[in-house]
């Protein structure tokens, strides 16, 4: 693939690098411990309710899990969070001072939000490194940022994502060789290198082996702490060996939350059981 060809696959992709985004000014204050306010979002396509007066607290450093059926506005949410989609009303804050609701989707991914679709987007004629070297925060053009040497600092970090993601052998390999679960965890690794303070995260195990659900769920559990990671997912096991014991997991339901608590209390709701579990 010619760096041309490549370089607008880059400007094709749907994910907001920060590194072709302006900064933003806005500090990240997050005193409350909360680090995702969203309080009384709706939004309607075509006088459809997809999001119902939501109301969702994400703390600081926090690993949540959020289900509910199809249709219960899991994707629409993510949607809000990220700027793809402006609610009717209600407000969505990130730390206490920045509002989500006055930025673009540039914006967002600048200040700190990075999002992972289903579908791995990797550049798969780029090697491991070079997926990871692109996508390194920074405002430098992407032509530079393929030919640029990187610094010290910035080599250190590629080789912290490279052991986080489990990659550390495979820094050469084109990433269209990858298995499927490798694929993830690069583009995990890719959204890692913008230091993301939140990161969203949708279906991850679809398509999975077990053994590589095992490892993803080591991998987003060890992300917790550093950041705050919010996973919808609809695979229950997988689900379970996330929110563990103590964790809490918002289930969604016509657009609202319709229970949240450890994973115990919420597959033991009545309602819950009512409307997904029993499916
Ligand atoms: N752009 C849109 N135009 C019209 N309707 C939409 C649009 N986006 C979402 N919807 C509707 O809003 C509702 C919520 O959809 P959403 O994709 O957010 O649900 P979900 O919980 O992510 O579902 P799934 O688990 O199937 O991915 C659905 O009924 C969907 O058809």
């Amino acid at each position: 693939m010619s760096l041309q060809s490549t370089v607008a696959e880059v400007l094709d992709r749907e994910h907001v690098f920060s590194f072709m985004t302006p900064q933003s000014t806005a500090k990240l204050n997050v005193d409350k411990n909360v680090l995702l306010y969203l309080e009384g979002i709706s939004v309607s396509f075509d006088g459809f309710k997809a999001i119902n007066d939501l109301n969702l607290y994400i703390n600081d450093g926090e690993l949540r899990c959020i289900i509910g059926p199809n249709g219960a506005g899991k994707t629409t949410m993510m949607d809000i969070i990220t700027g793809k989609t402006r609610p009717d009303t209600g407000a969505a804050w990130f730390g206490q001072t920045i509002n989500l609701l006055d930025m673009d989707e540039p914006a967002i991914a600048q200040a700190g939000i990075g999002r992972k679709f289903q579908k791995p987007t990797v550049f798969e004629f780029l090697t491991v490194f070079e997926n990871l070297e692109l996508a390194m925060a920074g405002d430098r053009a992407v032509l530079k940022i393929l030919g640029a040497r990187i610094n010290g600092e910035q080599r250190d970090r590629l080789d912290e994502v490279l052991e986080l993601i489990g990659l550390k052998e495979l820094p050469h390999m084109r990433a269209g060789s990858l298995s499927h679960g490798q694929k993830q965890w690069l583009e995990i690794g890719m959204l890692l290198m913008q230091q993301p303070r939140l990161l969203l995260v949708d279906e991850p195990v679809a398509g999975m082996t077990h053994q590589e659900m095992d490892r993803t769920a080591e991998l987003l559990t060890s992300l917790a702490g550093k950041h705050s990671v919010v996973v919808v997912e609809h695979d229950m096991d997988f689900v379970r060996s996330l929110a563990g014991k103590d964790r809490t997991v918002t289930v969604l339901h016509q657009g609202s939350v319709l229970a949240e608590g450890r994973m115990e209390q919420v597959q033991n709701n009545r309602k819950v059981v009512e409307v997904y579990l029993g499916e």
